[in-house]
C-alpha cells in the first residue's frame, strides 16, 4: 500500500476530540482504499496542560515543525480560563501558527443548497454563497508587542495589546488572496480600518500597489471592516474574496459562519510559504471553538472538522479527487436529511456527532462503488 504522507493529530479539548475522532473514521476508509497515512497523534491546549503543565510542549512543537502537517481540533475551556496567559490553551494554538509561520488562513463560508434554510439569513440571501475570507494569521494585535496588564501607581491596573503590520506582512497575505481570486470569480475585497488605525492605512496603500503591480486584471475593492460585517449579513453574495487582518478575520469569519447555517460547517486551512520543491507548513482546523456548552454530549457538527480534513487532502496532498468525494458526500447527507442539533430543520433525520460520521462513510462507500 503506497503512504501518502504524514499527519500530526492535535485532538485538543472539548469537542474539538469528539469532531477529530470522525476525521480518523475517514482516514481509516481511505487506508481501505490503498490512500494510507502515517498519523501521529499528541497533546495540545488544556490536555497537554493538565499533563504537562503547558499548552504545546517544544517537542511538540518540534514535531509539528518537522511533520508539517497539522490536523487541529479545537483548544479552551472554562477549566482553564483564570490561567496566566501564556499557560492558556489558546496559547498553544498561536504558537503553531507562529512557529510554523502559517500567515495565510482560509476560511471559505459555503451554503450547501440543503441548508439555505438553517441560515439566519432569508435563503434567497444566502443560496448559492461561496465566500472565501482570507484572515492574516500571524501578525497583528494578537502577537504585537508591548502587550500585557500593569499596576499603575494610582492603583489603577491598564492593558495593552498592540496592533503591527509590516509592509511585507500585509503583501504576502495579499498576494495569496489575489492568486485565489483569478481562481475564482476574480474580485478582492480588501477590509480594514484605515480611517482610524494606521495600521488600516498601510494595509491599504500596500494592497492597491500590489494589484496595481502584479495584479491589474483583479478587480479591487476596499472596505471598512466594520461596514464589512453589515454587509456580510446584508448582501453576502457580493464578496468573493475578503482578505484581512488577523483580528477582523477572526470576528468576520465567525460572522460568516452563521450565513452557512452554524459555526460547526465552517473549516479552514492555514498555509505556509511554498518552499523550492512547492511544499508547504499547513495547519487545517474547525473555525469553532471547543464548545464547553455542548462538549461530553456526542452531539457536535463534526463537518467543519471533516471538511478541514478534505482541504488538507488538496492543499498538502494534491489529493484533489478524493477531497471533491468527502465534499460531496457531505453534500449528500445533508440533501438526504441528516442533521445534527446546531442544524436541525423540521422534518430532518437527527444524529449525533458519531451517526453523521456514519452516514457520511456510507455515502463515501456508495460514490466510490
Ligand atoms: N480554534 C480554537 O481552538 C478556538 C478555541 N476557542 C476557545 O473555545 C472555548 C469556547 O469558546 P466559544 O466562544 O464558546 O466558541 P465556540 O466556537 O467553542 O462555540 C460557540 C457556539 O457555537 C457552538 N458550536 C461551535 N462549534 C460547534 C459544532 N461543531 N457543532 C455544534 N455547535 C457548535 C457552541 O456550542 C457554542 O454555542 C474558549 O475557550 C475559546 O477560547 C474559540 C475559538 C477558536
Ligand atoms: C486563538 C483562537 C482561540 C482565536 C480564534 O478564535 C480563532 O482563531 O478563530
Ligand atoms: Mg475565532
Amino acid at each position: 500500500m503506497a503512504q501518502v504522507g504524514r499527519i500530526l493529530f492535535l485532538p485538543g479539548d472539548g469537542i474539538g476530540a469528539e469532531v477529530m475522532t470522525e476525521v480518523r473514521r475517514v482516514i481509516g476508509w481511505l487506508a481501505r482504499r490503498g490512500i494510507e497515512f502515517a498519523v501521529e497523534e499528541d497533546l495540545v491546549g488544556g490536555a497537554a496542560y493538565d499533563v504537562h503543565g503547558v499548552p504545546l510542549t517544544d517537542a511538540t512543537m518540534a514535531k509539528a515543525n518537522e511533520i508539517g502537517t497539522v490536523m487541529f481540533g479545537a483548544v479552551g475551556g472554562p477549566k482553564y480560563d483564570d490561567l496566566p496567559f501564556a499557560l492558556k490553551p489558546e496559547r498553544g494554538l498561536l504558537r503553531l501558527r507562529k512557529e510554523m509561520d502559517l500567515f495565510a488562513n482560509l476560511r471559505p463560508a459555503i451554503v450547501f443548497p440543503a441548508l439555505a434554510g438553517a441560515s439566519s439569513l432569508k435563503p434567497e440571501l444566502v443560496e448559492g454563497l461561496d465566500v472565501m475570507i482570507l484572515r492574516e494569521l500571524t501578525g497583528g494585535v494578537y502577537f504585537g508587542e508591548p502587550r500585557g496588564i500593569t499596576e499603575l501607581a494610582d492603583g489603577q491596573k491598564r492593558a495593552v495589546d498592540t496592533q503591527v503590520y509590516t509592509t511585507s506582512e500585509i503583501e504576502r497575505v495579499a498576494r495569496v488572496g489575489f492568486e485565489l481570486a483569478r481562481k475564482r470569480r476574480n474580485k478582492v475585497h480588501s477590509v480594514e480600518k484605515a480611517n482610524v488605525m494606521h495600521t488600516g492605512v498601510l494595509w491599504r496603500q500596500t494592497v492597491q500597489a500590489l494589484r496595481d503591480r502584479d495584479y491589474p486584471d483583479v478587480e479591487l475593492e476596499h472596505m471598512y471592516a466594520d461596514n464589512c460585517a453589515m454587509q456580510l449579513v446584508r448582501r453576502p453574495k457580493q464578496f468573493d474574496v475578503i482578505v484581512t487582518d488577523n483580528l477582523f478575520g477572526d470576528l468576520l469569519s465567525d460572522c460568516a459562519a452563521m450565513l452557512t447555517g452554524s459555526l460547526g460547517m465552517l473549516p479552514s486551512a492555514s498555509l505556509g510559504a511554498a518552499d523550492a520543491n512547492g511544499r508547504r507548513k499547513a495547519m487545517y482546523e474547525p473555525v469553532h471553538g471547543s464548545a464547553p456548552d455542548i462538549a461530553g454530549q456526542g452531539i457536535a457538527n463534526p463537518i467543519a472538522c471533516l471538511m478541514s480534513f478534505a482541504m488538507l487532502l488538496r492543499y498538502s496532498f494534491d489529493l484533489g479527487a478524493e477531497a471533491d468525494r468527502l465534499e460531496k458526500a457531505i453534500s449528500n447527507v445533508l440533501d438526504q436529511g441528516y442533521r445534527t442539533a446546531d442544524i436541525a430543520q423540521d422534518g430532518c433525520t437527527r444524529v449525533s456527532t458519531s451517526g453523521m460520521g456514519d452516514a457520511i462513510l456510507k455515502e463515501l462507500d456508495r460514490l466510490a462503488a
